[in-house]
């Protein structure tokens, strides 16, 4: 298990060192427009996961759009305070 926190620690070092065989790597060089692609389609699985798939689907799905949500953040050049700063 780790945090979101712990996850955007975790992502940051890969963009940076690149690591072979890092799907994070892989996205990030697929560019904002297919990351976005991505988002939305998490976005959709988590909202049919909640109306019809029960609490432990949802958090899977959810969980995923979080990951995809902090790799369009990586992509954007941005930094959590960035965004907490609109919380
Ligand atoms: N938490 C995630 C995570 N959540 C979602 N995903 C990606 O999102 C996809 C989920 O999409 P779907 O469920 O729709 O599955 P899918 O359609 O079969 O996937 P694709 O065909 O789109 O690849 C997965 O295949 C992963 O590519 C994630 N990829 C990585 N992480 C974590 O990110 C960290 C770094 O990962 P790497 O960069 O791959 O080392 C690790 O701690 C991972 O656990």
């Amino acid at each position: 298990m780790k945090t979101f926190e712990e996850l955007w620690t975790e992502l940051s070092d890969k963009a940076r060192t690149r690591p072979e065989g890092s799907g994070t790597v892989a996205a990030l060089d697929a560019g904002v427009h297919a990351i976005g692609k991505k988002l939305l389609e998490e976005a959709a699985e988590s909202w049919m996961a909640a109306e019809h798939e029960g609490r432990d689907r949802t958090a899977e799905e959810i969980s995923q759009l979080l990951y995809h949500a902090q790799v369009l953040m990586l992509a954007s050049g941005l930094e959590l305070d960035d965004v907490y700063a609109h919380l």
